[in-house]
């Protein structure tokens, strides 16, 4: 699959493995709202480069600000987070937004541009790092063809259905092939074959090189997909054996492209 177009010439300094992904370090991170409790506290971790993880934990136990801090809208109250081979929090202002740009973001709320047409929305980060309009027009509708939007090309965000604006949400975060993917509650608007067809398009994507990590209430999920579980609770983090009893390449991908029937949806 091809959904991204020439976008890793000339990146330098980075923790990588041969794909070209990226690790991710928590040292001893403290993340708090104003003059509010400790959200997250004193937590460490580390996710190997071009690993998939699962994000879980009650509601409020932290994992939206917890990827805050990992597509660089916040800085830690204390600690360092350490992406790309550098300490991301305390990068000066200037170097964020070149940072932002190897990551690719699902929001909670999409956070489409409601002016823009489907089409356009998920340009935009190929508009940005100045790919040509001929390699646009050939990726992006092969990209919303594989999350069954081709019928909604020129539909503009406030004409789409929640499952469908999510559906925008992740192919304006995948289309670039970030080093990283951080997505909040990707599946969380769509049924649950469509939520197992996205999960297949992170695994490819993942399989491509890119670090992923998917907030997600959705138990059920979690048990069909072989990942660990970085969980939240009471502040603290751990990294939890997958739930899911088999291990990749196990038959999940049996027949072939597991993308191939996105077409369908
Ligand atoms: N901008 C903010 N200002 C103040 N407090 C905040 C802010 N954002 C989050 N919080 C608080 O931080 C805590 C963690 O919230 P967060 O949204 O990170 O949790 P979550 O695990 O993502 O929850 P959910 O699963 O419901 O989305 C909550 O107590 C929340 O009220």
């Amino acid at each position: 699959m091809a959904f991204k177009a020439g976008q890793n010439k000339g990146r330098t300094s980075r923790i990588v493995d041969a794909e070209g992904s990226t690790a991710i370090r928590f040292d001893n991170v403290s993340l708090r709202y104003g003059t509010g409790p400790d959200v997250l506290q004193d937590i460490s971790f580390y996710l190997d480069p071009g690993s998939f993880h699962f994000l879980t934990g009650q509601s409020g136990a932290g994992k939206t600000s917890l990827l805050s801090l990992l597509y660089l809208a916040r800085r830690p109250t204390q600690g360092s987070v350490q992406m790309f081979g550098r300490d991301v929090s305390s990068a000066p202002r200037d170097a964020l937004p070149a940072l932002r740009r190897r990551i690719g973001v699902v929001f909670q709320e999409f956070r489409l541009l409601d002016h823009l047409s489907t089409l356009d929305n998920v340009a935009l980060p190929l508009r940005v790092a100045g790919v040509s309009e001929a390699e646009i027009q050939r990726h992006v509708p092969e990209l919303l063809g594989w999350v069954g939007l081709s019928r909604h090309l020129h539909a503009t965000p406030p004409t789409l259905s929640g499952g469908q604006k999510q559906r925008v949400a992740i192919a304006r975060a995948v289309i670039n092939r970030p080093d990283l993917l951080v997505a909040d509650e990707p599946t969380g608007s769509v049924d649950d074959r469509t939520a197992t067809r996205l999960m297949h398009l992170f695994m490819e994507l993942n399989r491509l090189g890119t670090t992923v990590l998917i907030a997600t209430h959705n138990e059920g999920l979690v048990r069909k997909f072989p990942f660990e579980r970085l969980h939240l609770e009471g502040g603290q983090v751990s990294v939890l054996p997958p739930l899911a009893g088999w291990a990749a390449g196990d038959g999940l991908f049996a027949g072939g492209n597991p993308l191939a029937d996105l077409e369908d949806l």
